[in-house]
């Protein structure tokens, strides 16, 4: 049985998939929600409402193009709430089937990645919550390199999520996503030893 579950959260281009990465590396299972999104976005009736929404042209001989939909979909908080309403429902059934297949198997931990933890009271499944942060500046630069986007697309969707001070607010602990990435699997071994000690 696995009893301690962590739910990993911070804004864009911080370094949730990096500390993911390292903790994954430990033992702990993952549950990646931009994974999932990214499978249930390629089931035709999602794809059927995702249309409805935000045009036909989203999805093209049944690909979804992601560039056109996050542009239209992280305009406002309207489009956004748009869009989870589309994807929410299907992403939580998986979650709810990962939970339980990780629970019965012996793990140091379960992880959820998930940049909306606590919009989409994720935060109720977990024994704690950890939100990743990096400056501003740094993020912005990251998510250009690592999706091709522009500027302006890179801040309109920084601007669609919440701030630095919802996540420390919200989270019981942060984490440094600026931290040279050699040296986050050992930060990540030390963080863990510590939580296990609280979830025990
Ligand atoms: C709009 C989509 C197609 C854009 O795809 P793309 O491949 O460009 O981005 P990717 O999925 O890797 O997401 C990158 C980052 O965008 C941010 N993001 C994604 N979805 C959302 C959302 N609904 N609200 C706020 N931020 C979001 C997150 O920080 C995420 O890590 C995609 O993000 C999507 O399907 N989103 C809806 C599903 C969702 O809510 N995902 C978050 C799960 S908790
Ligand atoms: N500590 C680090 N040092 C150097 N590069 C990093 C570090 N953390 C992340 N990166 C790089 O920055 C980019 C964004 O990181 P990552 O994908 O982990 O962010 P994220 O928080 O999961 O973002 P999103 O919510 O957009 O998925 C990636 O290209 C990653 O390789």
């Amino acid at each position: 049985m696995t009893d301690c579950v962590i739910g990993l959260t911070g804004p864009t281009g911080a370094g949730k998939s990096t500390w993911t990465a390292a903790f994954r590396a430990l033992g702990c299972a993952v549950i990646d929600c931009d994974a999932l999104a990214g499978q249930v976005t390629e089931e035709p009736k999602v794809q059927q409402a995702l249309q409805k929404e935000f045009g036909a042209d989203v999805v093209k001989d049944g690909v979804l193009n992601h560039r056109l939909l996050a542009a239209r979909a992280f305009v406002d908080a309207q489009s956004v709430k748009r869009l989870n309403a589309v994807t929410h429902p299907a992403i939580g059934a998986d979650i709810d089937r990962l939970m339980r297949h990780y629970k019965q198997l012996n793990l140091p931990a379960i992880i959820i990645d998930a940049p909306l933890l606590f919009e989409g009271k994720l935060d109720t499944l977990c024994s704690m919550t950890a939100a990743v942060l990096a400056p501003r500046e740094l993020r912005l630069a990251r998510i250009q390199g690592r999706d091709g986007i522009t500027k302006a697309e890179a801040e309109r969707r920084m601007a669609s999520q919440h701030d630095d001070h919802f996540f420390q607010q919200h989270a019981d602990e942060i984490l440094d996503g600026s931290a040279p990435a050699e040296q986050i699997p050992a930060l990540a071994a030390q963080k863990l030893q510590d939580w296990l000690g609280k979830c025990i």
